[in-house]
């Protein structure tokens, strides 16, 4: 069984390691959606995978790292993109999300990385 949870953040970033010319090299703003997704089995007993509640416990201190923060400034988030947030988030929530599968960042509606682990 696979279960999502979806939060929301607010950021500004920019991204060094592309040309001056290019609009993501000065500073901007996206709204955030970050999924975290999990699979495994449903426990007969609870009848969930892992308790929605406890998902979001886990991810409180690095959505507060996260939100309303630039995040050029924060350790190993010096390029920004999707892909290396969500690189991040998957290396701070692993270990307390054992069945952790999949994160998802969309810095748009359109546009998102999805990184399920090496
Ligand atoms: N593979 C990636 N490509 C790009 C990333 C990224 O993280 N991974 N990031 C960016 C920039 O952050 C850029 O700001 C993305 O914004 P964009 O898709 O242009 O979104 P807008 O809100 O600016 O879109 P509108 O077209 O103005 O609606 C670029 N590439
Ligand atoms: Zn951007």
């Amino acid at each position: 069984m696979i279960i999502t949870q979806a939060f929301h953040f607010e950021a500004a970033h920019r991204l060094p390691a592309v040309p001056v010319g290019h609009r993501c090299y000065a500073l901007h703003g996206h709204s955030y959606r970050v999924e975290l997704r999990l699979e495994g089995p449903v426990d007969p007993q609870s009848g969930w995978v892992v308790d929605f509640f406890a998902i979001e416990n886990a991810f409180a201190p690095l959505l507060a790292i996260l939100d309303h923060h630039y995040l050029n400034e924060i350790d190993g988030l010096e390029n920004p993109t999707a892909e290396n947030i969500a690189l991040w988030i998957w290396q701070r929530m692993r270990a307390q999300l054992p069945l952790l599968a999949a994160v998802l960042v969309f810095e748009t509606p359109h546009c998102w990385a999805e990184y399920r682990g090496d």
